[in-house]
């Protein structure tokens, strides 16, 4: 890869600002939106810098496909330890995506293929319309997954099932991701990134610490043991209710002028 302090190319994200929702667009449609080192390196500029008053991100591809994975031909020449390199420098960019600071959203059609799956695990919230697919051709290719995806898309949807992707390189449909726990959301036709969109708006709208919270804490007490767990939650609620954010909303409830739960 570029030396990682090399400048991403940032005509490669086609980024836009909607309210408080950032739309980041992965602009090489010609090449489906295939990861080379200037995408890579341009979303991880993006998202060193959301600006502070940006409450959640939506990303997406721009074309018809969100993205056909590694971009291949910058991997012929790559010897063992450029890989290593260039395989650290994509974990540490979709790192930066799952620990933002605000929830990223990932709006899925078309391909949704290798890197451009691991890019989509490193999202939050996945919604897929029905033309998205998804596949992890390495195996036909004679690699191994390297963004990320042997870690999160098994904690998604199981070992065994991520054995199948690998091994036998099937495409899964939108149904099936659905189904198995990949994409939380299944759209109409056309309806992944306005789903995404009124997502990230409503998102958005949460008291910053609810955000924090479910992004930086969940993951990790979900992962500890049952003790540590319980105690880590006890001390993000205390935090959580203590702040002036949630005596404000919780005060507006109770003068009834916020609204009430009711079934979308
Ligand atoms: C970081 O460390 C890593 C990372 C990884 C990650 C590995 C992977 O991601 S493996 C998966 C690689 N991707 C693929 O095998 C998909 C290949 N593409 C396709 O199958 C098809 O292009 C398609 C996505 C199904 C779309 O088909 P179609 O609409 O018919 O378009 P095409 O005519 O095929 O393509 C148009 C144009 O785009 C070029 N292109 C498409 N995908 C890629 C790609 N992934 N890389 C490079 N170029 C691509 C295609 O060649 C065409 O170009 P033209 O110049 O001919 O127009 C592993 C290990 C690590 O350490």
């Amino acid at each position: 890869m570029g030396n990682a302090a090399d400048a991403g190319d940032a005509a490669l994200l086609k980024i836009e600002t909607r309210g408080a929702v950032l739309t980041v667009g992965l602009n090489r449609p010609a090449k489906r939106n295939a990861l080379n080192d200037g995408i890579i390196l341009a979303l991880r500029d993006c998202f060193s810098a959301i600006p502070d008053d940006i409450g959640a991100v939506v990303i997406h591809g721009v074309g018809d496909h969100f993205s056909s994975g590694l971009d291949l031909s910058e991997l012929t020449e790559r010897d063992a330890t450029e890989g290593l390199v260039h395989s650290q420098m994509w974990h540490r960019v979709f790192d930066r995506i799952q620990y933002c600071r605000v929830p990223v959203i990932a709006a899925l059609k078309g391909a949704v293929i290798g890197g451009g799956l691991e890019l989509a695990c490193a999202a939050h919230i996945r919604v897929a319309e029905p033309s998205a697919y998804f596949a992890l051709p390495e195996g036909q290719r004679g690699i191994f997954v390297g963004g990320g995806g042997s870690v999160r898309l098994p904690r998604l949807i199981g070992v065994p099932r991520m054995a199948d992707m690998m091994l036998t390189g099937r495409v899964y449909s939108a149904t099936e991701g659905a189904a198995y726990g990949f994409s939380q959301y299944l759209t109409e036709a056309d309806g992944a990134l306005p789903k995404a969109l009124e997502l990230a708006e409503r998102v958005a709208a949460n008291a910053p610490l609810t955000n924090f919270a479910v992004l930086q804490a969940l993951p990790m007490i979900a992962e500890a043991n049952p003790q540590t767990g319980l105690l880590m939650e006890s001390l993000m609620a205390t935090v959580a209710q203590s702040d002036k954010e949630a005596k404000k909303r919780i005060r507006a409830f109770l003068d009834r002028k916020t609204a009430k739960v009711k079934p979308t």
